[in-house]
């Protein structure tokens, strides 16, 4: 009596057992391929690559980068190495950011009932209501990554904007983002230092760089060159990382605060606030406003990094199952680990108000530049 009931028992077993595999095979799919890819699609766990560093130097690379960058500032700061390190961390980091960040790589003050992405786009569109872009201008984006900025102030200003980085890997992906977004007639890229451009004296209508030129050993060598190369009369405008008038290099607190947003970001150091002005001042801009777009009113610029914690921890269970499964090169984990902790280190400097990425400067070469420069010799 009780005999058909058995293999029918088995049978419900079986099924139970394979739609549990399907659905352990789906999510697993979600997990790794379509879950934590970056905002504006692109960049997807799978495909996490260590920018132009073969597999196999992945881990010898970010342990150079990291001793690197652990010395003492006094002598990371004066080396002519930085920008070549700088390059390697691009390559390490790059796919990470697009990863879990998007295609610009800055922060932005947050917007009530405003999306990250429109905050984000706001704060590039800042750019050309202030340096006046519009179409028939060449613009310079100095330090341009991937182009998510680029891409933006074009396409709103109708300006051409070239970019200037210093890493290869990123002069690809930028190109390839364009082409997608139907820009590359209107945006190029070039693989170059800012701090000896590859271009003409007086060539640009305007510039800008958005959270790049913390990068330089010497402000003032980056500056002088945007100087050289803008028309007499042209506008630039930064978004400098600095220390605010709260930083207390007494407190231990904020000195590992300030050495641990340097370390994890590739900076040889970082100035203070009140510094910049005078290097804009040096090198013969006049400049025309300054303003940290950080206080209020606007809102915590490290607020979508402290919401981004429980992403962290999903990404790093993806990086380390694709390390494990050899999908994704030795190290990849090292280098993830290296930029939580960083995350850690820039909401401690944006709650404790000691450090801002937006220390806006707005300059002009001035109009008579070029003969006061011939006048002098
Ligand atoms: C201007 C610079 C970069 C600023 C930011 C774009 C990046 C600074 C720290 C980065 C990140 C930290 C944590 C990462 C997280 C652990 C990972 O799972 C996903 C990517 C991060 C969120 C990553 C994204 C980019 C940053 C916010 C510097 C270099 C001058
Ligand atoms: C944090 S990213 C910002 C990128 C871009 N401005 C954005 O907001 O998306 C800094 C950029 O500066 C570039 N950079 C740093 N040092 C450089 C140098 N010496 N010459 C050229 N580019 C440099 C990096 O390659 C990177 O593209």
């Amino acid at each position: 009596m009780h005999l058909p009931f058995l293999p029918f028992k088995a049978m419900e077993t079986a099924a139970v057992l394979w739609t549990a595999a399907l659905v352990a095979v789906g999510v697993l799919y979600w997990f790794l391929c379509l879950m934590g890819s970056a905002e504006v699609k692109g960049k997807r766990a799978v495909e996490l690559k260590m920018g132009s560093i073969t597999r196999d130097m992945v881990q010898d690379n970010y342990a150079q980068y990291w001793s690197f960058f652990r010395r003492p500032k006094e002598t990371v700061d004066s080396s002519e190495k930085v920008p070549a390190f700088v390059d390697t961390f691009y390559n390490l980091v790059t796919d990470i950011y697009e990863w879990g960040w998007g295609q610009s790589f800055h922060f932005s003050p947050s917007l009530p009932g405003c999306s990250h992405r429109d905050a984000t786009r706001l704060h590039e569109e800042r750019v050309v209501d202030l340096i006046g872009a519009r179409p028939g201008l060449c613009i310079l984006d100095v330090g341009c990554g991937v182009g998510g900025p680029m891409r933006a102030i074009a396409a709103r200003s109708g300006s051409r904007v070239v970019g200037i980085t210093i890493n290869e890997y990123q002069v690809g992906r930028a190109r390839a983002h364009n082409r997608k977004a139907q820009l590359d007639g209107k945006c190029e890229v070039v693989c170059g230092n800012f701090l000896q451009m590859p271009f003409e004296d007086s060539s640009f209508d305007g510039a800008y760089s958005i959270e790049a030129t913390c990068h330089a050993p010497r402000l003032e060598d980056v500056y002088g060159e945007i100087y050289r190369v803008l028309k007499p009369g042209g506008l630039y405008v930064s978004y400098e990382w600095v220390t605010t008038g709260l930083y207390r290099a007494e407190d231990p607190d904020h000195v590992e605060t300030i050495q641990g947003i340097e370390r994890g970001d590739a900076l040889p150091g970082l100035r203070a606030q009140e510094q910049i002005e005078g290097v804009a001042r040096k090198v013969g801009f006049e400049v025309v406003e300054e303003r940290d777009l950080a206080l209020p009113p606007s809102g915590p610029w490290w607020s979508r990094l402290k919401m981004g914690r429980l992403a962290y921890w999903r990404n790093h269970i993806l990086v380390s199952i694709m390390t494990v499964l050899r999908i994704a090169p030795k190290g990849v984990v090292e280098v993830h680990e290296m930029l939580y902790e960083t995350a850690r280190h820039l909401t401690r400097g944006g709650e404790t108000g000691i450090f801002t990425p937006m220390h806006m400067i707005l300059c002009r070469k001035p109009i008579d530049a070029n003969h006061k420069a011939n006048s002098s010799y």
